[in-house]
């Protein structure tokens, strides 16, 4: 369902359904490929908006990107298309809905929860980084829910293929900013690393560890490593969390020993 047969993609090929959400340059809808019936989200972006945020080649590159990741774990793109104002792109319906909003309703997850989720997430950036694609931007807002509960990371707009030092305008949230980036030194795949640590500790918490009211603050929690776990917060997430913040980019937790990490596998039973 990626390539229609005589040529391109038209939206006279979909039933629009309700709106899904406001994205930064357009607005997402549930639709329905009509033959074959499939269920999409149907994200319509303006060509002005993105002419005004110069953008486009962040588009581009990440339609290239998205066209070559297949992972359970990663939202697909199955397609694109276009007419004189607006650009379509045919997005996975995640069922579930969305990370942020699952977590704000409960507060904080549990151990079981979180390690799951932190597997999944895992998994998905290992594949990620064997296509030396570092996702850039991991936080719950762009983690969607599929119709098992698994996770499906999204919006890719900030990926780039490693190693990258692209400087990105501080648009959303500084808390999961890695050191390196807010020296402006070059990067690798290892902010994503460092980005699953405070995943998993906003998991945990229902907040993340170097959050505060202003940036400058921020920053400089994050420079000095300085962040508290609440009592509640088990031995076993502390050791893991503890081995994914940690300054020095290549000192972190890799991903593999991440997915071994006894924290971890005491909640998720192995894959077969
Ligand atoms: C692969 O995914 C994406 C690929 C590209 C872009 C994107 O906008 N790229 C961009 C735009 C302009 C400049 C540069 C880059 C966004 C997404 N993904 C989303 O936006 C997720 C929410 S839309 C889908 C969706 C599904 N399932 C749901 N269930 C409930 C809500 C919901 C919402």
């Amino acid at each position: 369902y990626t390539h229609k047969k005589g040529g391109k993609f038209s939206l006279k090929d979909f039933d629009i359904g309700r709106p899904l959400g406001k994205g930064k340059f357009g607005s997402v809808y549930l639709a329905r490929h009509k033959n074959p019936e499939y269920i999409v989200a149907l994200k319509i972006l303006f060509k002005s908006q993105l002419q005004n945020a110069t953008v486009e080649h962040q588009l581009l590159r990440e339609i290239e990107i998205q066209g070559h990741l297949r992972h359970p774990h990663i939202l697909r793109m199955y397609t694109y298309f276009w007419d004189e104002k607006k650009i379509y792109l045919v997005l996975e319906y995640a069922e579930k809905g969305e990370l942020y909003k699952t977590l704000q309703s409960q507060s904080r997850f549990s151990d079981k929860t979180s390690a799951l989720y932190i597997y999944q997430m895992a998994d998905a950036l290992q594949y990620c980084h064997t296509k030396n694609v570092i996702h850039r931007d991991i936080k719950p807002e762009n983690i969607l829910i599929g119709s098992d509960g698994e996770l499906k990371i999204s919006d890719f707009g900030w990926s780039v293929h490693a190693p990258g030092n692209k400087r990105r305008t501080m648009c959303g949230t500084l808390d999961y900013l890695p050191p390196e980036m807010i020296n402006g030194h070059s990067h690798s795949k290892h902010v994503d690393i460092w980005a699953l640590g405070i995943l998993c500790y906003e998991f945990l918490v229902g907040k993340p560890p170097f959050e505060s009211e202003d940036s400058a603050k921020t920053y400089d929690a994050i420079k000095k490593l300085r962040y508290y776990f609440p009592d509640y917060v088990s031995g076993g997430a502390r050791d893991l969390i503890s081995k994914l913040l940690v300054l020095e980019p290549t000192q972190r937790l890799p991903l593999d020993k991440l997915m071994d990490h006894f924290w971890v596998k005491g909640h998720v039973e192995a894959k077969k």
